[in-house]
């Protein structure tokens, strides 16, 4: 009997079907890719990019994408560092439920506090595996797909990541994506420097 939180009397049920079982069955292991970078970076490129590679490859993966999250699960929080805080949190909950089942879990959120990132590192220490996409603030501001910067920048957007409130970037990371001689790798290479690492350490395969 454990008190969690604010709920009282409450008792963890072990169920048969173990994650070693469910791993078995897919032939893989379930971690979590956290993608984190700047709005604009091309943090759902790769997701998509990834999983399509892991698809073809017969590995399952689920994209939890933290603009679609905020259709649903996430729609009541808005953009004030509690409720990123809060976004993150339920992410990183959400996420270690689907390594749980077995599954590669792609979560691609700007996450801009290094301390939330690392909250969820430590729900699943061992397989989490965080991506930076360090792309420049310019090169994102000039992509602009949906216009956020320019309303940013007008003052009709507050509080927007990068321009008036902050992106702290990792510190030990196990993924960097940036550009080399001025270029941006292309979602396919991006994916597949994230495949490459997947292979070496295991993950593609059952333990
Ligand atoms: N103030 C502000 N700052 C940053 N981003 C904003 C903001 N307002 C709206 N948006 C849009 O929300 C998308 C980011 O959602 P996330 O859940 O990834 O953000 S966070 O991790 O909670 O910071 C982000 O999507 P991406 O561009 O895909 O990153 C924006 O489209
Ligand atoms: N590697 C890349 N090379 C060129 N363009 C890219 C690349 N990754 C993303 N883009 C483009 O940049 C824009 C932002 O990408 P997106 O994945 O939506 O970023 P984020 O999810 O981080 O906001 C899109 O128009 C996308 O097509």
């Amino acid at each position: 009997m454990a008190t969690v939180g604010n709920s009282t009397n409450i008792f963890w049920h072990e169920c048969p079907v173990s994650k070693v079982d469910r791993q078995k069955l897919l032939n893989q292991q379930g971690c979590i890719v956290w993608i984190t970078g700047l709005s604009g970076s091309g943090k759902s490129t790769l997701a998509c990019s990834l999983g399509r590679q892991l698809h073809c490859r017969g590995k399952l993966s689920y994209v939890l994408d933290g603009d679609n999250l905020r259709h649903g699960l996430n729609k009541n929080l808005g953009f004030t560092p509690e409720d990123r805080t809060e976004n993150i949190r339920r992410v990183g909950e959400v996420a270690k439920l689907f390594a749980d089942a077995g599954l590669i879990c792609i979560a691609s959120l700007i996450s801009p506090y290094r301390k939330d990132r690392d909250a969820c590192r430590a729900l699943l220490p061992e397989k989490f595996i965080e991506v930076f996409l360090n792309m420049p603030l310019e090169l994102c501001e000039g992509r602009d797909p949906k216009g956020l910067y320019k309303l940013a920048r007008a003052g009709k957007i507050k509080g927007f990541t990068g321009i008036d409130d902050p992106y702290e970037p990792p510190l030990n990371c196990e993924i960097e994506i940036r550009q080399e001689d001025g270029d941006c790798p292309t979602p396919n290479e991006m994916a597949g420097q994230v495949v490459s690492y997947l292979e070496d350490k295991g993950y593609l395969e059952a333990q």
